[in-house]
């Protein structure tokens, strides 16, 4: 979405917020996703804020997203949208300053005893990342 005059206040008094942007008002809806009009509360730049339902994709699905976010982080053209932050299994308990943020999407996830590591090696082959390649026991993901 390219950038427009900056809203009112009374537009910003909006309560539903992600991270640092308030929703304004909904611009569209797809199979997927609801796109927001959003704006950032420091800077005022009016953004398009596409909320993904997780819960509506599969493990393909999933993939196409990741390779989505991948691509657009990258791209850079100016008939191409830029993609300015993704904010992915990142969810606040409420929208206000004293919001919690929570981490979600578990669906790998497994229970383990202290010490011991978990060894499936969980991706797709095109899709898991090199670091994730070479590591050994995933230990690093075993703390929560
Ligand atoms: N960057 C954007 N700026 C402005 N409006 C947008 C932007 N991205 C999407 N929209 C609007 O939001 C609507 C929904 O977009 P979304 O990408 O979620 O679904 P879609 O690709 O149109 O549909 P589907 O996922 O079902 O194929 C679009 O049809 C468009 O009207």
């Amino acid at each position: 979405m390219e950038p427009e005059s900056k809203p009112s206040l009374s537009e910003l008094s909006s309560t539903a917020a992600l991270g640092d942007y308030v929703l304004i008002s909904e611009v569209g809806e797809g199979s997927f996703s609801r796109v927001w009009k959003a704006v950032h509360r420091e800077s005022g730049e009016v953004v398009a804020l596409k909320q993904v339902f997780l819960s509506r994709l599969n493990m393909h699905l999933k993939n196409c997203l990741d390779c989505e976010i991948k691509f657009l982080s990258s791209a850079c053209h100016p008939n191409i949208v830029r993609l300015l932050e993704a904010f992915q299994n990142i969810l606040l308990s409420r929208s206000d300053d004293d919001a919690v943020v929570k981490v979600a999407d578990f669906g790998l996830s497994r229970s383990l005893h202290p010490g011991d590591y978990a060894e499936t090696v969980c991706g797709s082959p095109l899709e898991v990342s090199n670091g994730l390649c070479r590591a050994g026991p995933s230990h690093l993901n075993s703390c929560f």
